[in-house]
């Protein structure tokens, strides 16, 4: 664990608790730690991509933000899980639906999370790698929902390089396959973490519909990440 602070991350050794929270915003990262932290300190504000720790119910917890795309998120999360000795990175965020029994604000976590980026050719693996979540973690928040009462879908979901897609049948040929969302992280945050030896979770919020083309409003999005957010904060 190195001492000094990285070009993304101005943090000191120790400054980030054993589990972070990862949402893309890091305005996002700000509202978690000024509503759902006790005592939340900011402790990195790099190029503006906040990070705070502080407790939840007496637990120690960060949470950052990842920017979009796996660039920015495998910039974060490596650092995190290999310089800042930070165990488990739960990527809490918003996908857009890819399956019809899917509805907004339903809250789905990517067991799988495939991808059309290059990210896993730097391990020169001689076939095709299978990103996946922890499954203590994936176990964990299941229960958890259960408790709450909030519903969750279980399954693959897409981390996907390009967000205007010129191939107007991609969408198709994913939902074929039966992913259930499409977003732009997780695939990079499971293989750093596969890497890493560590732990990595991700939880989305179907904020938009690719097929009925319906999307959720301001306060809709705001609603449907608090049940989010209470299942995620349990896994520290
Ligand atoms: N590629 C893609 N990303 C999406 C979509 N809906 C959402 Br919310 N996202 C996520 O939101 C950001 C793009 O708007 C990225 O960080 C993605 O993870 C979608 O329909 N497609």
């Amino acid at each position: 664990m190195s001492n000094t602070p990285t070009a993304h991350n101005s943090a000191k050794a120790g400054d980030f608790a054993k589990t972070v929270l990862m949402p893309g915003d890091p305005l996002r990262a700000k509202y978690i730690a000024e509503t759902y932290l006790e005592n939340p300190r900011q402790v990195t504000a790099v190029r503006n991509m906040f990070g705070y720790t502080g407790t939840y119910k007496g637990k120690e917890i960060s949470v950052m933000g990842g920017g979009m795309g796996m660039p920015s998120v495998g910039i974060y999360s490596y650092e995190l899980f290999n310089f800042y000795d930070v165990d488990q990175i739960i990527r809490i965020g918003s996908a857009g639906a890819l399956q019809d029994h899917l509805k907004l604000m339903d809250v789905v976590i990517g067991m799988g999370a495939c991808t059309d980026s290059n990210y896993v050719y730097q391990y020169g693996l001689p076939g095709t790698f299978a990103p996946i979540a922890d499954y203590d973690l994936l176990n964990r928040a299941v229960e958890t929902a259960k408790r709450q009462g909030t519903n969750v879908v279980v399954g693959n979901v897409l981390s996907s390089d390009v967000f205007y897609n010129a191939n107007p049948n991609v969408n198709d040929l994913w939902r074929s396959m039966g992913v259930l969302a499409v977003e732009m992280e997780a695939a990079a945050l499971y293989m750093n973490a596969a890497k890493a030896g560590k732990k990595a979770l991700c939880m989305l919020t179907i904020s938009d519909h690719l097929y009925t083309n319906e999307f959720l409003s301001a306060e809709d999005r705001q609603l449907g990440f608090g049940k989010m957010m209470e299942i995620a904060l349990e896994l520290a």
